[in-house]
């Protein structure tokens, strides 16, 4: 039975690399058709709640702890359609609901109202994303290839190229050291490349740009240039707006989980940038 969250269009009768249909209607990738998200937080007491003094008292007076519930609304009622070939900035201040969209559309989080269709698999790529620490940059990578189906023929193909495109083996061979060794910027870098080395019919990218430096940061904005050209779908959640308005010919603004604005970078960005001015 197919998927009910998929879209239905068929990868055989559109080749992978356009972006429009015979009849010239763009190719949607991911439709959001009004989400909310709510993470549900239990055990969040007020302050005194959980103190060891109300514990005692709890404990003195035989009164069972009643396990609290709070619910965080992070995305609220967010609608929007994203189209093959296009390169999607999510930008918002902080707690605005961009990772938890990015999680929902990679399929790690329903919607509580609301759905999300994607076609093909989205990928996420966090700075969180789990490698092991305690392997080697090039174990890693073999893991996090394999991770994403390629087989191992491919991945020792590839593994040279990934490497040499992070950049961390450029002062010292740490390819063979222990990925807890790295910085926080080379684990990005790593994470990155790993992900970037694979063609993603939707790529989401959630800060990873960030903690590179400045000459990595400029091979990234290509690679996603050029994933974006083999007609897949990238979305980049960033807080640095040049990033934004290098790679992304469209942006997202998510304000308290809102859908502030939706359309071209210039328009987006000019907006977001006079309201963060006038807070
Ligand atoms: N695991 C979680 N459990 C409970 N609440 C969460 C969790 N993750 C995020 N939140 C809450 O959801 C809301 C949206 O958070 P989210 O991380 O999506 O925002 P963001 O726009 O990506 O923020 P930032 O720019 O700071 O990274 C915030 O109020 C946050 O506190």
């Amino acid at each position: 039975m197919a998927d009910p969250n998929t879209i239905p269009t068929s990868p055989s009768t559109v080749p992978a690399t356009t972006t429009t249909t015979a009849v010239g209607e763009r190719i949607p990738t991911v439709i959001v058709d009004d989400a909310h998200l709510v993470y549900r937080v239990y055990g969040a007491g007020s302050g005194s709640a959980g103190s060891a003094a109300a514990a005692l008292k709890r404990i003195v007076t035989r009164q069972p702890q009643r396990p609290t519930l709070r619910k965080v609304h992070a995305v609220k009622g967010v609608s929007f359609t994203a189209y093959r070939g296009e390169a999607i900035g999510l930008i918002g201040s902080n707690g605005s609901g961009k990772s938890t969209l990015l999680r929902a559309i990679a399929g790690l989080m329903p919607t509580n109202q609301g759905a999300i269709y994607t076609q093909g698999q989205p990928s996420l790529l966090g700075v969180n994303a789990a490698l092991v620490p305690d392997l080697s940059g090039e174990r890693n990578v073999v893991l996090g290839c394999l991770a994403m189906g390629m087989s191992p023929e491919q991945v020792r193909i590839a593994t040279p190229e990934i490497l040499q495109f992070s950049g961390i083996n450029e002062r010292d061979n740490f390819a063979a050291l222990p990925m807890r060794t790295y910085s926080s910027g080379m684990q990005a870098r790593l994470r990155f490349a790993i992900s970037a080395a694979k063609k993603h019919d939707v790529l989401l990218i959630d800060e990873a740009l960030a903690t590179g430096d400045t000459r990595f940061r400029r091979r990234s904005e290509q690679k996603i240039r050029q994933l974006r050209a083999d007609a897949g779908t990238v979305f980049l959640v960033s807080h640095s707006i040049s990033s934004i308005r290098d790679t992304c010919e469209r942006t997202i603004w998510l304000e308290s989980g809102e859908l502030r604005m939706d359309g071209p970078t210039l328009e987006v960005t000019k907006a977001y940038s006079d309201y963060m001015a006038s807070r």
